[in-house]
């Protein structure tokens, strides 16, 4: 959301028309479609998981031509599907807007949720309950705060580095940033939902 301003615009834009002065819930996720773009546009753009589980063939096969004995290890390589250009134009583009049409999810572009989480009868028993509370946290803190570049000591702006650490968990490098409450409001809000010890 720092580094594409706009599009925290159009997500806050959302919110605003469907939840008016209320927080997000679960069943919101249908009237909210551009926050589900996002949080599918997240997963697919820097993948937290670029390569998948290792499987070991369990016969011997031919596949597209290539021979694959019996016992063989193969690395299921998640970040080449998730650029696929077929399947999602200049792949390199953060745009959350490839999953939409005529203001709903398009079904019809292939979701990285497949592919994110595993393959197979092995694939992440935690998807839902990984994709619910992704999609909340977005949409609480896209409702409750305005996230932004920070500023330095002489007023430059600081831009995000944009490093992910390289491994078999890919997360972002520590980078300044301003997170602030939207409005007075919203700040009402974030202290109705405190947590009483
Ligand atoms: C964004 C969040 C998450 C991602 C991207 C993710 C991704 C994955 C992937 C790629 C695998 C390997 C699947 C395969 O072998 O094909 C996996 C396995 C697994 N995940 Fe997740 N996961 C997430 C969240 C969770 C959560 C929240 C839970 C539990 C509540 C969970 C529980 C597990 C378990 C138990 C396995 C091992 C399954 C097995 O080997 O049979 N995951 N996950």
């Amino acid at each position: 959301m720092i580094r594409f301003p706009e599009v925290q615009r159009k997500a806050q834009a959302e919110i605003d028309r469907v939840l008016g002065g209320r927080l997000p819930e679960f069943n919101d996720q249908e009237d909210l479609p551009y926050i589900s773009a996002i949080v599918k546009e997240v997963l697919r753009w820097q993948p937290i998981g670029p390569i998948s589980v290792p499987r070991a063939a369990s016969e011997e096969d031919i596949y597209r031509g290539y021979y694959i004995p019996k016992g063989a290890i193969m690395v299921p390589n998640s970040w080449s599907l998730l650029q696929d250009k077929e399947h999602y134009p200049e792949p390199h583009i953060f745009r959350p807007e490839r999953f939409m049409k005529d203001g709903k999810l398009n079904p019809s572009v292939r979701d990285p949720v497949k592919i994110i989480f595993g393959y197979g009868r092995r694939s992440c028993p935690g998807t839902h309950i990984a994709l619910s509370f992704l999609w909340l946290t977005a949409a609480t803190l896209l409702k409750t705060f305005d996230l932004s570049k920070a500023v330095d000591e002489n007023g430059n702006t600081i831009e995000p580095s944009m490093e992910f650490h390289a491994g078999v968990i890919c997360e972002p490098a520590p980078f300044k940033c301003n997170i602030k409450p939207r409005s007075a409001e919203a700040k009402e809000l974030i202290h109705s939902v405190e947590m009483t010890p």
